[in-house]
């Protein structure tokens, strides 16, 4: 299926919903990936958020709503890496990929290499929007100055060099937004009130991710609220 129109800004306003199962998780199959699309499509979702080829293509399949996609490298003990290469980027748009999501961080420069490059060419050479994922204010206004479409705060809370909390960082948000970045809010949120709160600090979009499709990260959420033996 295809996408008509602009995909940036038909997530305008709207819930990105993240497809996403790591190896190991009992969900983790492109088919189920493409079962969750559909059930964020049904839900009023105004796009999607899915990690590599494999699950892009599965998805695309399914949905014409806008399809961000990611490719995640994992390295041992620490967190993945988001689209560290332009040939990741490629594979993701041959994928059916509207809009490639990468990482502008400073960890992840001495990978990937040439950041700014590496914006500019997926743009120019792939012909898709750019989200790029950030931690902090500084990557968010750099990314933006490199024609990033749209700058998400995916990584806050995630690099060594910021704060990890429970809550979303909804204050970097407001400080990229009032700044006149086109800025999404992502990571750790879970409630309306996240939700509503992003928006009134100017994100253009939101993306939720385990809150919807994690039935782990739930059912733990959840079970940790529970009193389990002690009570009995
Ligand atoms: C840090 C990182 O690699 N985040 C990933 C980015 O694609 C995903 O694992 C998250 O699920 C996504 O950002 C949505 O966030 P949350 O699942 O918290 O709603």
């Amino acid at each position: 299926m295809t996408v008509a129109t602009d995909p940036v800004s038909a997530i305008e306003g709207g819930l990105v919903v993240s497809c996403q199962a790591p190896e190991g998780h009992p969900l983790r199959d492109p088919d189920v990936m493409a079962l969750l699309a559909r059930c964020a499509e049904q839900g009023g979702a105004a796009g999607l958020r899915v990690n590599g080829p494999a699950d892009v293509r599965a998805v695309r399949a399914v949905t014409d709503l806008p399809v961000i996609g990611l490719t995640k490298v994992t390295r041992p003990g620490i967190r993945p890496l988001i689209t560290p290469g332009f040939a990741l980027c490629e594979e993701l748009v041959r994928a059916g990929a509207d809009v490639v999501a990468l990482e502008v961080t400073d960890e992840v420069a001495p990978v990937a290499g040439d950041l700014m490059g590496l914006v500019k060419r997926v743009r120019a050479d792939l012909g898709v929007p750019v989200m790029a994922d950030v931690s902090t204010l500084e990557e968010g206004l750099r990314a933006w100055s490199w024609g990033a479409d749209v700058v998400s705060t995916t990584l806050s809370g995630y690099t060594p060099y910021t704060a990890s909390g429970m809550e979303p960082d909804l204050e970097l948000v407001g400080e990229l937004a009032s700044r006149g970045v086109r800025t999404v809010a992502e990571g750790r949120l879970r409630t309306g009130g996240h939700v509503t709160g992003a928006f009134e600090r100017g994100a253009w979009a939101v993306v939720v991710g385990a809150a919807i499709t994690d039935p782990v990260a739930i059912t733990r959420r959840l079970a940790a609220a529970a009193p389990g033996r002690t009570r009995r």
